[in-house]
């Protein structure tokens, strides 16, 4: 009888693998048609979008096989093959990705307190920012949001207008050490929004941190390559391939870094909060003590908003940011780690874990956006001249000669460089799309489609932003696409740079107040240039837009603003 070397009976392998192979091939083929016979309404619906199936079991992965700017190319020029005023669909595997891009069919998804769930991807984010307000759902996210809303209100934005103009100005001294040189203008932004966020939001001193803000900022900026890997990688996503990777041990390091920071900054805070209320605590026997405490916590009222300030929503959108009193009255309202510690203190409403995710949250989310935004921004003033030169005389009118900073008051003046911001947030949205995962399905009023239960919805902000329906010339850049009148006769869901509804981005008039502050204290200083032309940019399709080739200027020290306004 034939025997191979560990002793075992080749013919009993044989036979083995046949059982094997006849048990699983029916066993495989039973699951297959149940796994299509329970998906069969998604199919047929599916088949009734426009766009392409892909190839059999992989859909349209392969088309996610290049690199980043690659596949932002590819995308983009493949979303002029349809009609952009219907859904359209892709593939990946077996996810269903359905595209809106008419503004009738976002606002169904935008407006909706149900349509709320984040899509799968937004789960490989877990191990960073935990069940933090960006991936929560249900009843939680409702909570956390009411808490949370209320901590970016304008009362307690215009306490901040000191520590922008500080952070600005420390900007303004580190970019004149790079003389006339060319250099990448996003490292500063990212390490000034890190610094900035560190000394408001969470309202501790940057200089007790261990970490520079820009290591934390290339931390994240790594950690982000590494999820838009996985993303676009069908084969990466599951925990057990990646993480027998090398990508899942950088991870690793990765979050330590940026936890360590978090930690740190809420080890502070507490030190702080228990010092605070033991001195309270002393206090509290005198008659004065109440009020005056009162009034360290008080902020001043905010005045009337002019007409044209729309803090980066379209005109008569309105979301939870906009309510004038939501109950707390304005004495109380505290910004937004102050008051986390608290209630976590109080122990009902937050535990310390609930804390850090929101801290990482609001770190991650709070930074890289404003970063791209300013960086942009900047760019842009460089590629048009006449457009920064605008921006500098609207900068006379308000400050002359003066170099004094910025005061609340100042930015609500500033309209034309309020619509230059609007306008780079149109051409080079920051979050360049938004996804959501759907549990019932919706009907859309643009056609007679029907969104299946289990699609991933994704609203597609970049080429939702550049219809030339809605914005003639699109690839151009014109801040006077925000006039008043003009954005008067658009639809509200034609342009949303931070979301709307329910879900819109907490901080958008946080980010709208620095960057006003940040950009204009820059160009009150420099006259910037920008050394590739916008034809030319490389753009990146990753969880925050970026350009692959960098955001590469040249600045120039501006000798006076009358010279620009003359
Ligand atoms: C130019 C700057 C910014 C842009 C363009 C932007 C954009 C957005 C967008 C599009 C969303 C929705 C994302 C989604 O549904 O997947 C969002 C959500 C969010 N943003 Fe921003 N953001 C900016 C700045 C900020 C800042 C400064 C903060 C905090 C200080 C912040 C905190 C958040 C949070 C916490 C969410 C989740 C809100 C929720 O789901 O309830 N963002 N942002």
């Amino acid at each position: 009888m034939a025997v191979d070397v560990q002793g075992i009976n080749p013919l009993f392998m044989l036979s083995a693998f046949n059982l094997f192979f006849y048990l699983l091939t029916p066993a495989l083929v039973l699951w297959y048609v149940y796994y299509r016979m329970s998906r069969k309404q998604l199919y047929e619906l599916a088949h009734k979008i426009q766009g392409s199936d892909g190839l059999p079991f992989l859909g349209n992965a392969l088309d996610f096989l290049r690199d980043s700017h690659a596949i932002f190319h590819k995308i983009y020029e493949k979303s002029f093959e349809f009609d952009l005023t219907k859904p359209a669909k892709m593939w990946i595997g077996p996810r269903l990705m359905i595209f809106l891009t008419n503004p009738k069919d976002v606002e169904v998804i935008l407006s909706s307190n149900v349509y709320i769930d984040k899509s799968p991807e937004y789960r490989l984010f877990e191990p960073w920012l935990g069940n933090g307000l960006l991936i929560s759902t249900g009843d939680k996210w409702k909570a956390h949001r009411k808490l949370i809303a209320p901590t970016f209100h304008l009362n307690v934005l215009k306490s901040f207008v000191g520590l922008f103009n500080v952070n600005s100005r420390e900007t303004v001294n580190k970019l004149r050490k790079m003389g006339n040189k060319e250099f990448d203008i996003h490292d500063f932004m990212s390490e000034c929004t890190v610094e900035i966020l560190l000394e408001t939001a969470m309202g501790v001193s940057k200089k007790t941190q261990k970490k520079s803000g820009f290591e934390y900022a290339a931390a994240v900026m790594k950690m982000c390559d590494i999820l838009h890997m996985r993303h676009t990688h069908l084969w990466m996503k599951p925990d057990f391939i990646f993480n027998f990777t090398k990508y899942a041990k950088q991870q690793v390091g990765l979050l330590d870094l940026i936890h360590s920071l978090t930690n740190n900054v809420l080890a502070k805070k507490k030190e702080e909060y228990f010092k605070n209320k033991s001195q309270l605590t002393e206090l509290s026997d005198s008659p004065v003590a109440e009020e005056e405490v009162i009034e360290t916590n008080s902020t001043t009222e905010v005045e009337e908003v002019p007409y044209g300030n729309s803090f980066g929503q379209s005109a008569g959108l309105k979301d939870d940011l906009d309510v004038d009193d939501d109950g707390i009255g304005e004495k109380k309202r505290k910004a937004f780690l102050d008051l986390l510690i608290e209630c976590s203190e109080n122990g009902v409403v937050l535990s310390d874990q609930e804390v850090r995710e929101q801290v990482d949250t609001i770190m991650f989310e709070g930074h890289d956006t404003t970063a791209a935004g300013s960086s942009f921004f900047l760019c842009l003033m460089g590629a048009h001249k006449d457009i920064q030169e605008k921006v500098v005389e609207e900068l006379y009118s308000i400050f002359g000669d003066s170099d004094r900073p910025v005061t609340f008051q100042d930015t609500l003046q500033m309209k034309y460089l309020e619509r230059c911001i609007m306008e780079t947030l149109r051409m080079y949205p920051p979050v360049p799309i938004i996804s959501r995962q759907l549990k019932e399905n919706v009907k859309l009023p643009s056609s007679d489609t029907v969104l299946p239960t289990g699609a991933t919805i994704v609203i597609a902000t970049f080429k939702i932003h550049r219809n030339e329906e809605t914005f003639p010339n699109p690839d151009v850049f014109n801040p006077d696409n925000f006039l008043p009148e003009k954005s008067a006769s658009r639809h509200y869901y034609a342009y949303v740079p931070f979301s709307a509804g329910p879900r819109s981005c907490v901080g958008r008039k946080y980010a709208m107040l620095k960057l006003k502050i940040i950009l204009s204290t820059i160009l009150r200083n420099f006259v910037v240039h920008s050394t590739v032309a916008e034809k030319d940019w490389k753009l990146q399709a990753d969880i925050i837009l970026k350009r692959t080739d960098g955001f590469k200027i040249v600045l120039e020290p501006r000798k006076s603003l009358v010279k620009s306004a003359a």
